[in-house]
């Protein structure tokens, strides 16, 4: 202990040092150093260098170092073995200030570092030891070693026989409202899907609490580690199902020192738009499915109006009205369609149709000889004739009534008031309970973007200027990393060894060039999330059975790539959520070529709480196998029976919420008010704050979570999925309290549990 404590205090004190001189330069480079080019290039080359790295440096206190590998020495001349070298596993790597820059840190990311997860008695991967060290602060309070090599009889006295104790110990720790990493105890089957090498879909399925979401995070956090030059600039997107998911989630990745990351939900994926209010069941069902792709299309065709054949638009002209009848309109709309381009880039070609008509009837009329001779109008007057047809306020309102310009919001906002080209029973599904002006559904999000593709947007002049002023910027940076790297004395640059932290890796011109952006500061993540044509380098979505096919539609636009993880477990789909096999959902995009890799193993949920949630899902499936609870409390889940529903769950929260840790009520919604009335410092509505110890969630809400004690009330009301989902929650404790009758399945699973 002693010796690692003395190691640990070596690794300390050089990340001080670097921390140090990394702050000194920060401050430096705000000093004003002089007013020529050189010292601007200079000053901006430091701020380059060491803005990140102070970012990670700090985010790692306290947690740099959690493992030690042992690897088994070559056997000398003598046959004997000699003593194998030990690498420290860490969140960052590190390296001495000695002038082999000696390897003091080895990021968990690594290749070096993987036999940490993966070796075993049987497969020891060449080592020795494993060693997990626990730390107070800066101080090492514990190790656990487990032996590899079973030929060695060298013994610490820190064995854990069964090499479980830290994950054990992680696993029943008391639940803080906010997801942790898991990068001390990465389980073998985990850490084959977080550094999985397949570069396009992969699929991670998985029973409740397998570790999907925290598999997700690290393996974004892997791929930014790998592809760091490509992440930086094109971002990686983390889908989540709803607000309060993204929040528990989101301290996972800085934690790891990784900020690169846009989280999100769907609804927030139209920039412009914060959408959290939900459809009914039964609007979500009809505005997720693919029918509507081809009906937004179709409502957009019938604004490209013709007026009706013998009545036309009369426009008043100077030189006497102008007439755009039928024909006209027909055949400039055929011209149009014919250049294959969306409704509002297709515009254009419209109205250039029509005035060019317009022209010829003004020149016919004007200039038509009485005896047939030829048109006595020459070019200069027809150009004139041409820019006085162009220029009338009344012709381009007649081409604005045959062939508007238009908005997503605003054709998706009549759209979704009168909605066209579905059943009669569909359109009143979508008609029922619109939010108010302006306000936008969960649902209505997918419809704005696919909406916005179909009618385009011409920003081909804003691009350009954009685009040279990018240029010269890109230009400009060049110069900044051409001098960074000609003037390197920085102590983390390495170029061969990938496990060390270097400034220059995870910047290039274009991300340097957005630095200098006069108006825009904006890190890649921030400016993809104000784009909606935005290609994201990497895509995890979570809870990925729950997407709709025209929210999949989305997000495929949003990865040319297809680089994606999507995590999920359909056996949680609620019931207008989810398409269904992941073959189905990715077919139209990737026909067959994705992975698909399973989690088995329940690090959540007892094996006394999972047999009850597994018996209520064999009600429905009878082959359902859950996965196998890595643990056991002796817990049995309780159930109470009580008249005042609502009242005896009040008073049965208030009773057990634990001092250290979380409680979870889960009611259906229409009891959630009379609920948060009985709950102290809970309130009703809104979006839950998962940090308190007392929480108050719909079954839609728990998805994703996991609190110390869960009490499910009402269990009746609940549909299957969101009853599994519920029960699955709790790391340590669940309790039913019921009025109405109890699901059958659930019944017996709680009576088996409980004899
Ligand atoms: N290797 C591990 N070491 C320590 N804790 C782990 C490990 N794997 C998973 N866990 C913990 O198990 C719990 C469940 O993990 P997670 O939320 O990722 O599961 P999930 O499969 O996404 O669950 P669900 O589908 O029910 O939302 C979390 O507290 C997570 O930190």
């Amino acid at each position: 202990m002693q010796k690692e404590q003395e190691y640990i205090d070596a690794l300390y004190r050089r990340v001080d040092e670097l921390r140090g001189v990394t702050a000194d330069s920060v401050r430096d480079a705000i000093t004003p150093v002089g007013t020529g080019q050189q010292a601007l290039l200079e000053r901006d080359l430091l701020v380059v260098e060491r803005s990140g790295l102070l970012a990670a440096l700090n985010a790692v206190e306290g947690s740099l170092c959690f493992g030690r590998i042992d690897l088994k020495g070559d056997e000398d001349q003598d046959g004997d073995q000699e003593l194998g070298v030990a690498h420290h596993i860490g969140r960052i790597g590190i390296r001495a200030d000695d002038s082999e820059r000696t390897p003091m840190l080895i990021d968990w990311r690594a290749p070096v570092a993987r036999p940490f997860y993966l070796a075993t008695g049987h497969t020891p991967m060449g080592l020795r030891r494993r060693r997990h060290l626990t730390f107070d602060g800066r101080t090492v309070t514990e190790l656990h070693d487990e032996i590899l090599d079973l030929d060695d009889s060298e013994r610490t006295g820190y064995e854990d026989p069964t090499g479980d104790a830290v994950l054990l110990a992680a696993l029943n720790s008391a639940r803080t409202g906010r997801m942790g990493d898991i990068v001390q105890t990465i389980q073998a089957e985990q850490d084959r899907i977080i550094r999985h090498p397949h570069p396009g879909v992969l699929v991670v399925e998985g029973g409740p609490g397998t570790g999907k979401t925290a598999v997700a995070l690290h393996r974004a956090a892997f791929l930014l580690y790998e592809q760091r030059e490509l992440l930086a600039k094109r971002a990686v997107l983390i889908v989540g199902p709803n607000p309060a998911f993204l929040r528990y989630i989101s301290e996972v990745l800085p934690g790891l020192g990784e900020t690169g990351v846009l989280l999100s939900t769907v609804g927030e994926l139209f920039p412009g738009v914060y959408a959290t209010l939900k459809d009914t069941p039964g609007a979500a069902v009809v505005k997720g499915s693919e029918a509507m792709a081809e009906s937004l299309a179709m409502a957009i065709e019938d604004r490209q109006r013709l007026p009706e054949p013998g009545a036309p638009l009369i426009i008043p002209h100077d030189d006497g009205d102008l007439i755009l009848d039928w024909e006209i309109a027909y055949e400039a709309r055929q011209a149009a369609r014919d250049t294959k381009l969306p409704h509002n880039l297709a515009r254009p070609h419209f109205a250039f149709r029509v005035l060019d008509a317009l022209t010829e009837q003004l020149t016919e009329r004007i200039g038509a000889d009485p005896y047939g001779g030829p048109n006595f109008l020459g070019p200069d007057d027809i150009a004139q004739l041409s820019k006085g047809v162009a220029s009338s306020a009344d012709v381009h309102a007649a081409i604005g009534e045959l062939w508007p310009e238009l908005t997503p919001q605003g054709f998706v906002a009549d759209y979704l008031a009168e909605p066209t080209h579905l059943s009669a029973e569909d359109a009143d599904a979508i008609r029922s309970e619109r939010p108010a002006m302006g306000e936008w559904t969960v649902g209505d999000v997918p419809l704005l973007d696919e909406a916005a593709e179909l009618l385009g947007y011409d920003d081909s002049a804003e691009r350009a200027a954009a685009e040279a002023a990018r240029q010269e910027r890109i230009a400009y940076a060049q110069g900044v990393l051409d001098l960074s790297r000609g003037s390197e004395t920085y102590e983390f640059e390495d170029e061969d060894e990938s496990e060390v932290l270097a400034a220059h890796d995870i910047v290039d011109a274009d991300r340097v060039a957005g630095w200098y952006e006069e108006e825009d500061h904006r890190s890649a993540a921030e400016r993809a999330a104000a784009d909606r044509t935005w290609a994201f380098g990497h895509i995890i979505v979570d809870e990925a059975q729950e997407l709709s096919p025209m929210a999949w539609r989305l997000l495929m636009r949003r990865s040319p790539t297809r680089s994606m993880t999507l995590v999920g477990d359909p056996a949680q789909t609620s019931e207008e959520g989810g398409v269904g096999a992941w073959a189905d959902i990715l077919a139209p995009y990737v026909e067959d070529r994705f992975e698909h890799t399973r989690l088995g193993v329940n690090y959540r949920t007892p094996s006394e709480i999972m047999d009850v949630a597994a018996a209520v899902l064999r009600g429905v499936y009878p082959g359902y196998e859950p996965p196998s609870s890595v643990r056991s409390t002796g817990e049995r889940p309780w159930v109470l029976r009580a008249d005042d529903v609502v009242e005896a769950a009040a008073k049965a929260a208030v009773e057990r919420v634990p001092e250290e840790g979380r409680l979870a009520v889960i009611a259906p919604r229409r009891l959630c008010e009379a609920l948060a009335a009985r709950l102290p410092g809970v309130e009703a509505g809104g979006e839950p704050d998962l940090t308190r110890h007392l929480v108050l969630l719909d079954p839609r809400q728990a998805k994703g979570l996991e609190f110390d004690r869960v009490i499910v009330v009402e269990p009746g009301e609940f549909g299957v999925s969101d009853l599994y989902v519920a029960l699955t929650r709790a790391t340590q404790d669940l309790g039913v309290v019921h009025a109405g009758s109890l699901p059958r399945a659930l019944a017996s699973g709680l009576a088996g549990a409980c004899s």
